[in-house]
Formats: structure tokens, sequence, C-alpha cells
């Protein structure tokens, strides 16, 4: 019973947080840009519970849909027209700004707003192509700017615990780990656009620029440690553009000790059974697979909704355990990855050591890791921003 009010609480405090603390004097002014779908579970309703945190803006190209946006999250001020995103980028009361536009602009509208001094939270994968990303790293670090890539899942307690227990070494060494992102049809049909900005390659479209962002990271965060190579990949193609765009992707790894990966992700996993009259269940798991056992955990990008972590040693006792919450650390049981995450971006630009970090140099090697991928899979790598200047 208690289980079951703590998950209604936790829900419920996606939308509506229990705790509002009135903001500090000299809070941080984040600016949006993109009036997007993921704007308030990403940033405005974690901002409500963090003190050092007002969203102070919004652009859009849209007026009516930024006033709407505005009105809608009690947004100060809205930037709209053509040049909404450097109007924004542009404004000297905007300390920080969270670029949740589609995939292909991260590389340029990140660029921009480091070019004025603002520190910026960009949402996954940051950018299309690896250059992009050394480029991004290259100029926040000689700004002394924070550059995160909002890879939530891995600030919140469930998935250090996984951690922790992986590395306690428990249960020995790892040798192979599997994970999994893919949406059933019945479910896709409703998250999904029809010309979602997923589909579209010029966009930075495809399953294993989305989905497939969190299998990659939970391997690479898990092993602690990069593929060596992929050694296999296989595309199915998205009706959209089936040559460049992944609807689902399988793809397998060399990681260093000889330890294997394999990830799967697919936007619309198809019915199966006779007339395909079964739908299919959401894939949203991590196998790590230990000399002396298995930890097996249970919605891994989206633990604070609800998770598992399922330990079975080969000889002894399986146990089951849940993790809402640091033992000693920021947060409460309700806080979301998204909350957690805000925290540490926060922390960070304060110059206080947050709870967990994620390096932008990761964020390279990650999407290297994607265009391995894709090259051996036979489709091309996303295109290369317009706004990218070559060094060379
Ligand atoms: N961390 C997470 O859990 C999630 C992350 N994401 C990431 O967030 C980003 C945005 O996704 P999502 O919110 O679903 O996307 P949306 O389609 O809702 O929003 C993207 C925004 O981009 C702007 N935009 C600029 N140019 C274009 C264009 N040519 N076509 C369409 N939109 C354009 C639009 O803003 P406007 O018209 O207002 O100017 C739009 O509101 C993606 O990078 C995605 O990977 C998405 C969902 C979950
Ligand atoms: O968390 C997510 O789930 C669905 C995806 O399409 C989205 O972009 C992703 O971040």
């Amino acid at each position: 019973m208690s289980g079951l009010l703590s998950l209604v609480k936790r829900i419920r405090s996606l939308q509506s947080p229990p705790a509002v603390p009135a903001k500090e004097p000299n809070a941080l002014r984040f600016g949006i840009l993109g009036a997007a779908r993921i704007g308030p579970n990403a940033l405005i309703i974690p901002a409500k519970s963090h003190p050092d945190v007002v969203v102070y803006a919004v652009a859009s190209r849209d007026h009516a849909k930024a006033e709407a946006y505005a009105k809608e999250h009690s947004i100060e001020k809205i930037h709209s027209g053509p040049n909404c995103y450097q109007d924004l980028v542009n404004d000297p009361s905007v300390d920080a700004v969270y670029n949740a536009l589609p995939n292909g602009l991260h590389f340029e509208w990140t660029m921009r707003a480091l070019e004025q001094g603002k520190h910026v939270l960009v949402e996954k994968p940051i950018a299309d192509t690896a250059a992009e990303v050394e480029q991004m790293v290259e100029l926040a670090t000689s700004k002394g700017l924070v550059l995160l890539e909002a890879v939530h899942f891995i600030f919140h307690p469930a998935a250090q615990r996984v951690k922790e227990i992986v590395d306690s070494g428990e249960l020995g060494s790892i040798k192979r780990v599997r994970s999994e992102f893919a949406m059933p049809s019945i479910v896709s049909k409703n998250a999904f656009l029809k010309d979602d900005v997923r589909f579209n390659y010029d966009l930075g479209g495809g399953a294993s620029m989305d989905m497939g962002v969190y299998p990659l990271l939970a391997l690479r965060y898990f092993t602690s440690s990069d593929p060596v190579n992929v050694t296999k990949a296989t595309a199915i193609g998205h009706a959209a553009d089936p040559a460049r765009v992944d609807r689902a992707m399988y793809a397998q790894f060399q990681f260093p000790s000889s330890v294997e990966g394999e990830t799967f992700c697919d936007f619309s996993m198809p019915n199966w059974g006779p007339f395909g009259l079964f739908p299919r269940m959401i894939k949203w798991d991590v196998v790590i697979e230990c000399e002396r056992g298995t930890v097996e955990f249970f919605n891994f990008p989206m633990p604070h909704m609800y998770h598992s972590i399922t330990v079975k040693p080969h000889s002894g006792q399986k146990r089951v355990e849940k993790s809402y919450k640091f033992k000693s650390g920021p947060g409460e049981e309700w806080w979301s990855t998204y909350r957690h995450q805000l925290q540490a971006f926060v922390d960070k630009i304060r110059g206080r050591t947050p709870q967990a970090w994620y390096e932008p140099e990761a964020s390279i090697r990650q999407i290297q890791c994607v265009e391995k991928i894709y090259a051996a899979a036979d489709m091309p790598s996303r295109p290369v921003s317009s706004y990218f200047r070559s060094s060379a």
C-alpha cells in the first residue's frame, strides 16, 4: 500500500512538485530555445522546486505559440519571430540556455549561446557529429562556461545504485551488457507526431539519435568504458526515409577486457502473433551479466516513475532493490531524473561539486560511437551543421 502511495505521489509530483520554495534574489535565469514538448518535464517543472532557478524566457518562431507557452508556464519574457533564438541568446537577462531544439540545431544554437557567454544545458544527443561536439566543448572550456548534455538518468539514485552494485565487485567483473529502449507501435502513434523531427534526416533524426542514445549510454555508464569496436549493426529503415533514417537499430559492441555489449532501440515495434493482433511491451531495461551473477535494471530511462533493480547471484538469494533517494545526497523521493540533473547543472555553475557529473568529453565519445553504429549499418552519419567551421 505504501508502495502504491509513493507511486501516486511520484507521478503527481511530475506535474506539480509538493514543495515549491521561494526563489533566491539572484536566482539563475534560464531561457528555453523552442516551445518544445519536452520543456515542461525536463526544465519547467523541475525548476519550480529549485530555489536558484527561474525559467525567465522562451523563444518560439511563432508569436502565438510563444505567448501560449509562456502563459501556460508563467514565463515572464518571450522572444518570437525569425530572429527569436538569437534574441534569446543575446538577452542580457538570461544566464543559462536550455537548448530543446531538434537535434540538427543543437550545434548551432549551443555555439551561439556559448558565444554570448551563456551556460548551456542541451538536449540529447548533444549534436549530430563528433567534430561538432569537439568544437562545442572547446568553446565552452575556453570561455569557462558549463555545458551539459541532458543525459538525465545517470543523475538518479537508482542508476547510481546499479553502478555501485556493479563496481562493488559483489558479482565479479562484467562479462556482457545488454540494453534496450523500444516503444510498441500503439504507444508511438500517440507519442510522436506524423512528421516528427525524429524522422527527419536533415534535423538529425533516427532511432539511434533519439531512443538509442539511452541504451548506448547505459552500456558506457555501467561498464565505465567506451566500446573498442562496433562489431555489428543492423538497421530497419523508417518509412519516411528508409535509407537514411533508422526506425530501429540493433548493435553489438566489443568493450575493453573482452566485455560484450548489445543495444536495441525501436521507435515503433510492430504487433506480433496471428494477424498482428498482440501489441508488444515497452522495452526499457539494462541487463548486466557478471562472473558471479546478473543485475537487471528495469525502466532505466525513467526510474523516477517506477523501477526495479534485481540482483541474481549464481549462488545465493535473488534480491530486488529500489532507490528513489540518496542515503546522503540531494533530493527527495519524488525528484525526477530531470530534477536531479538540474541540481547538478546549477551546482556546477555555482562552483559547487555536483553529486554526479557527465563531462562534455564523454559527449564526444558517445557521438563518435553513434557515428560508428551508422557506418556499421551502412547508413550515413547525420549531416554536419551549416554553422560548423572546419578549423583546418
Ligand atoms: N530528455 C528527454 O527525456 C527528452 C529529450 N528530447 C530531446 O529534446 C529535443 C526536442 O524534442 P521535442 O520536445 O520532442 O521536440 P518538439 O518537436 O516538441 O520541439 C522542438 C522545437 O524545436 C523548434 N524548431 C526549430 N526548428 C524546427 C523545425 N525545422 N522543425 C520543427 N521544430 C523546430 C520548435 O520550436 P518553435 O516552433 O517554438 O520555435 C519546436 O517547438 C530533441 O533533441 C529530443 O531528442 C525529447 C523528448 C524527451
Ligand atoms: O525519453 C525519451 O523517450 C522518447 C524519445 O523519443 C525521447 O526523445 C526520449 O528522450
